[in-house]
């Protein structure tokens, strides 16, 4: 088998390339960066493995990435095999005990130790915890108000077993943010009531940037970002304009929450918030470490 070698001027370029993500690398240097890795951006194992070299990555070049996921699509699919039928309302899963069950049990079990051994194969060392976790979130359950376009009226819906965080409790986040271990955390949390809750995967992730006054937040989902009527990316979104496209309809689904969660994590001191395809090869270094800012930023 022939090796092709690279000459001197190839190499030199590589070397270049690498030297360009130094004034990156200084501006998050020590920065916390939340990423929110959605179950429909999951599933291709090529993606999963870049995403677990980013983040690898991310750490080694002394930011402290701290990895949120959800598995929506993997719930829907063990709750079909077990024939427990589910729904949805304003994007949040409608949540009896039966259900909360198998989503603690796919998103702490196989989700979670899935991601945490392809960064461990990637070279990093990744510890996966849940909002249970040296009671990290402790929630309350979720009084949710949904608008519906049709009728232009909000009603209170009883989504059961839901949370809403209400206590986050950073001490064991800050204990790894000194060390080499990169944190995966699954939103199934603890609720006062002594009852396991499950938590939309975005809300979580917000909650999480907020208390750790994370200097980005990054949703990475199957869709380049907000798409407008004409299904055209909008490359920033301001909370008006943001409020006005849920309201009329166009921000629809699991991007509700998503949006939801951009408006509350800036309110909570997150410098900027970014929704983009986590589809794409090596979305997070992309948006991070080059002036490629995909996606859609959400800002103050
Ligand atoms: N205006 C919009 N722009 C983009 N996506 C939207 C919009 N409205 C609804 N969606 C839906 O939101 C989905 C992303 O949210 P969600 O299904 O919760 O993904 P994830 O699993 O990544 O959290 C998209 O796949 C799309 O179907
Ligand atoms: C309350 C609620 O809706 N919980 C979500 C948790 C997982 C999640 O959020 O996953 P994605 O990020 O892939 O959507 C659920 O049961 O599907």
């Amino acid at each position: 088998m022939s090796e092709t070698v690279k000459s001197e001027a190839e190499l030199i370029a590589e070397a270049e390339i690498l030297s360009k993500a130094l004034p990156y690398m200084l501006r998050y240097d020590d920065k916390t960066v939340v990423v929110k890795f959605g179950g429909h951006a999951m599933g291709d194992e090529a993606l999963g493995k870049a995403f677990a070299e980013d983040i690898t990555l991310l750490k080694l070049a002394g930011l402290n990435p701290v990895v949120v996921h959800g598995g929506g699509p993997q719930i829907n699919a063990m709750l079909a095999k077990l024939d427990i039928k589910s729904e949805f309302a304003g994007g949040m899963r409608i949540t009896d005990k039966k259900t909360v069950e198998v989503v603690e049990m796919v998103l702490a079990g196989s989700i979670n130790k899935e991601i945490v051994q392809t960064i461990g194969e990637a070279g990093g060392r990744a510890i996966g915890l849940t909002g249970k976790d040296g009671n990290m979130v402790t929630v309350e359950r979720l009084k949710r108000k949904i608008y519906d376009p049709a009728t232009q009226t909000e009603t209170e819906v009883d989504l059961g077993f839901v949370g809403n965080p209400k206590v986050v409790r950073t001490e064991v986040l800050e204990v790894l943010k000194k060390s080499e271990i990169i944190p995966v955390l699954a939103p199934v949390c603890p609720g006062e009531d002594g009852e396991t809750y499950n938590v939309n995967a975005d809300t979580f992730a917000g909650a999480i940037a907020g208390a750790l006054g994370a200097t980005r937040l990054l949703f990475l989902t199957d869709v380049p970002g907000v798409l407008d009527k004409d299904k055209q990316l909008i490359r920033e979104l301001s909370r008006a304009e943001a409020q006005r496209l849920i309201e009329d309809g166009t921000i629809s689904g699991g991007m509700i929450p998503k949006v939801e969660t951009c408006l509350e994590a800036l309110d909570r001191g997150v410098e900027a918030v970014v929704i983009l395809n986590g589809k794409v090869p090596h979305a997070v270094l992309l948006e991070l470490f080059t002036e490629h800012g995909a996606g859609t930023l959400i800002t103050r």
